[in-house]
C-alpha cells in the first residue's frame, strides 16, 4: 500500500485536461510509501508520477514542497521536477484531493546499502542543503520539539501498552531535550525524511532524491542526523560506524561541519530518533487493525535513541 484514494480513468482524465501531458495510455497505483497515495502514469510522451495528497500533507504546505523541488532541480538536484498546469498551479483537485503530477526518476532504491552509498547520500545531502539556501519559501519544522510534545500528549497513556516503561523514559528523554535543544545551529532547507526509500540509485551511483513532504527549515545538522539513523543501523540493530563516517565525510566533502554542529550532532540523533519513534507509536496506536497500510515499528527508534543516549561525542560517529 499506498493507495488511499482510489481514482478511475474518467476522473483522471478530466483532471489531466488542465495539463499538457499528451495522451494517457495507462495507469497504475505503487504500492510502496506509507504517506500519499502514488500512481504511475504513461503518457505517450512521458512517464509520470501522480501522488494525492492524504492525511499528513496540509494543502497550504504544497506551494513550499512543489516549489522547493522545482528550485532544487533548477539547480541541478536531481529530483522530481513538478509539471505546471496550463493555469501555472502546480497542483490541481482530484477525487476531493489535492494533487500534483512529478517527473519520474530512473532508478530503485536500495534494499542493501554500503558505505560508499552512504558517502553518496552524504555529497547529496550537502549538495541539497547548498542549492536550498536561496529558497525563498519558508516552513517551519512541524515535527520538532513542539510537535513531539503533541504527539507524545496523545500517546503517552497508552505507551506502557507498547513497552512497560516507556511513559516515563520518553517523559524524561522529552523534558531533556526540551532543555538543551540547540537554539544557534546553521539553518536552511532540510529534507527531514531521507531514508533509504527517497534515495534511488542507478548501480552504485545516487540517481535521485524524491518525497519532501516532510522539508522544512531547520539546522542543516539535523538532516544529517535522520540519515545517521535511517542509514547506520544494521537489521540487527547495531551501529555501523563504518557506514557512519563515511555519510559525514561525504557531507563535509562538500558542507564542512562548524565546531557546534559536530557538537551537537548526538543530541539532534536523539531527537530525530525520538521524532521517528513519537510518528510511528501514534500510528501504531491509532491505525486500525485490517487496515492496508505497513505499520512501522516503533521499538525500532527506541533502540537507536537509546545508542545515541549512550554516545558521549561525534567521535563515536567517526568523527576525528
Ligand atoms: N518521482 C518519482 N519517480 C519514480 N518513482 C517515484 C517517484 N515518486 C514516487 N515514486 C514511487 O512511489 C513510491 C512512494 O513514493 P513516496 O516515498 O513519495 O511516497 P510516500 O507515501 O510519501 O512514502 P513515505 O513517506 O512512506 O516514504 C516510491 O517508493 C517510488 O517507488
Ligand atoms: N520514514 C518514515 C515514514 C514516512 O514518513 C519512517 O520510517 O517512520
Amino acid at each position: 500500500m499506498a493507495v488511499y484514494t482510489d481514482i478511475n480513468e474518467v476522473d483522471l482524465k478530466d483532471f489531466l485536461q488542465a495539463y499538457d501531458t499528451g495522451e494517457l495510455l495507462s495507469f497504475k497505483g505503487i504500492a510502496e510509501g506509507v504517506e500519499n497515495s502514488n500512481f504511475l502514469l504513461h503518457t505517450d510522451r512521458f512517464p509520470l508520477i501522480l501522488t494525492l495528497y492524504e492525511k499528513r500533507v496540509d494543502e497550504n504546505d504544497l506551494p513550499f514542497y512543489l516549489g522547493l523541488m522545482q528550485h532544487l532541480a533548477e539547480r541541478g538536484i536531481s529530483c522530481p521536477l513538478p509539471l505546471p498546469r496550463s493555469d501555472g498551479a502546480l497542483y490541481g483537485q482530484l477525487c476531493g484531493r489535492p494533487a500534483a503530477l512529478i517527473s519520474f526518476l530512473e532508478g530503485m532504491w536500495l534494499r542493501k546499502s554500503e558505505a560508499r552509498h552512504c558517502r553518496e547520500l552524504g555529497v547529496a545531502l550537502a549538495r541539497m542543503h547548498i542549492a536550498g539556501q536561496d529558497f525563498p519559501l519558508r516552513r517551519e519544522n512541524a515535527l520538532s520539539l513542539k510537535g513531539w510534545v503533541d504527539l507524545w500528549d496523545k500517546s503517552a497513556a497508552r505507551a506502557d501498552e507498547v513497552q512497560s516503561g516507556l511513559e516515563s523514559e520518553i517523559s524524561e528523554e522529552l523534558a531533556l531535550l526540551e532543555d538543551r535543544w540547540p537554539v544557534d545551529l546553521p539553518e536552511g532547507v532540510i529534507h527531514a525524511d531521507l531514508f533509504p526509500d527517497n534515495v534511488f540509485f542507478i548501480g552504485d551511483t545516487l540517481s535521485g532524491v524524491i518525497d519532501f513532504y516532510f522539508a522544512c527549515n531547520d539546522f542543516l545538522a539535523y538532516d544529517l542526523a535522520v540519515c545517521l539513523n535511517a542509514w547506520c543501523f544494521e537489521k540487527d540493530r547495531s551501529f555501523n560506524v563504518t557506514k557512519a563516517k563515511a555519510l559525514i565525510e561525504g557531507y563535509q566533502s562538500v558542507r564542512p561541519l562548524s565546531a557546534a554542529e559536530i557538537e551537537a550532532l548526538p543530541l539532534l540523533a536523539r531527537g530525530s530518533a525520538l521524532r521517528f519513534f513519537l510518528t510511528r507509536l501514534y500510528d501504531w496506536l491509532t491505525t486500525p487493525e485490517g487496515a492496508l497500510v505497513v505499520k512501522k515499528d516503533p521499538l525500532e527508534y527506541l533502540r537507536y535513541l537509546r545508542f545515541h543516549r549512550s554516545v558521549k561525542s561525534a567521535g563515536e560517529y567517526g568523527l576525528s
